[in-house]
């Protein structure tokens, strides 16, 4: 038996991993500050979200679907031993009930890549789209075809390879909606121990889909100095050349780079979480990183400077000091968000 939040459930025979706690804590978070009314789990295991979802967050209406009948009899006993009865659980493959049915709220928490569903989901969701992707090794650039099968970009495993797979899988969500006339507008988004989670607020209409996609684009990357440039829109216009230390640049891309979180949701979602919890370091880092693309990791630059590096909060502190904008990211521990330019920056730490 095991016991997360204020559920308790049996998950013999069923997938649970523990360390998704921390996901758990947050989603339900979200659905309460967002004030979600009807919640499909499409891929539910044990039931543990959907529960957790329909009692803590009070959702009315939860749908638990597993394609797996004995997870299905599980969830049943799971809904039983935390005496809901109102509960509504399906037994099919995700992608058929989605296609079949509209829900306000869908979170998807397949194994591995989410990428084969994230059409129907995005025809599916009316509202909320949450979804949990664990492949980030394909996201990341690790395995680069992989990741160009899945999501029909080109990730690459740069210095801020996390935050590259948030904005490979935002922008093949972002894409999928546009194809349905339905914009994506990022709402939380992070990249934390092996997975990536995005949540998403949607809204219909064409013109609302056009403006999601401006803020795609693609960065051109230097694997020789480290820095980047970004290139807005859909049309691939890379220089080749980088301009900071004139070495070849390789591209990535389509992906999204606009914002990553809604502040004030976070902000506002903070008192739903314990203090003391990883969740809560974890929304607080999201809300207090400014939205600028990627960071520079600052050991990784010092390194090829051959210099010891200081404090990150003594970089960042320069950095606000000379007028830039600039922030610690939840992406790595010694990670700097900054509009500055590459070039400042060196001179900066030099
Ligand atoms: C990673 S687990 C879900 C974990 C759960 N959301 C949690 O927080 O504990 C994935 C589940 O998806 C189910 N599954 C696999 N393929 C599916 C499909 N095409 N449609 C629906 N469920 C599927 C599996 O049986 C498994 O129970
Ligand atoms: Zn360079």
């Amino acid at each position: 038996m095991v016991v997360e939040g204020s559920v308790r459930v049996n998950t013999d025979g069923v997938f649970y991993n523990p360390r998704m706690k921390t996901n758990r804590d947050i989603c339900v978070a979200m659905a309460s500050e967002l004030g979600v009314n009807e919640y499909l789990d499409a891929f539910s295991a044990s039931g543990i979200r959907g529960i957790r979802v329909r009692k803590e967050a009070g959702v009315e209406r939860v749908v638990m679907n597993d394609i797996s009948p004995s997870a299905c009899r599980r969830i049943r006993e799971n809904l039983a031993l935390n005496d809901i009865s109102d509960c509504e659980v399906t037994c099919e493959s995700a992608s058929a009930l989605m296609s079949r049915r509209r829900f306000e709220a869908i979170d998807l928490d397949p194994f591995g890549s989410p990428a084969q569903f994230l059409a129907p989901a995005a025809s599916s969701a009316r509202s909320y789209l949450f979804i949990t992707a664990t492949d980030t090794a394909p996201l990341c650039g690790a395995h680069l075809k992989s990741g160009v099968r899945k999501y029909l970009a080109v990730p690459l495993n740069t210095e801020y390879h996390r935050e590259m797979g948030v904005r490979i899988l935002m922008g093949a969500v972002i894409r999928e909606m546009a194809r349905v006339d339905r914009r994506g507008i990022p709402l939380l988004s992070y990249a934390t121990e092996h997975y990536v989670r995005v949540h998403m607020r949607i809204k219909k209409g064409a013109r609302e889909a056009d403006e999601a996609l401006e803020s795609m684009g693609y960065v051109e990357h230097c694997f020789g100095c480290g820095g980047w440039s970004l290139r807005m829109g859909m049309g691939c216009r890379s220089s080749g050349t980088c301009s900071f230390c004139g070495g070849r640049t390789c591209t990535a891309g389509p992906l999204w780079l606009g914002p990553l979180h809604d502040k004030d949701l976070l902000r506002a979602s903070l008192k739903r979480l314990d203090p003391e919890s990883r969740a809560h370091r974890l929304v607080l880092l999201c809300s207090e990183e400014i939205d600028v693309p990627f960071y520079y990791d600052h050991h990784k630059i010092c390194r090829r400077l051959r210099i010891t590096p200081s404090k990150v909060e003594k970089v960042i502190s320069d950095l606000l000091e000379h007028g830039y904008r600039a922030s610690r990211t939840h992406f790595n521990g010694v990670g700097i968000k900054t509009d500055a330019p590459m070039g400042d920056l060196i001179s900066l730490l030099a």
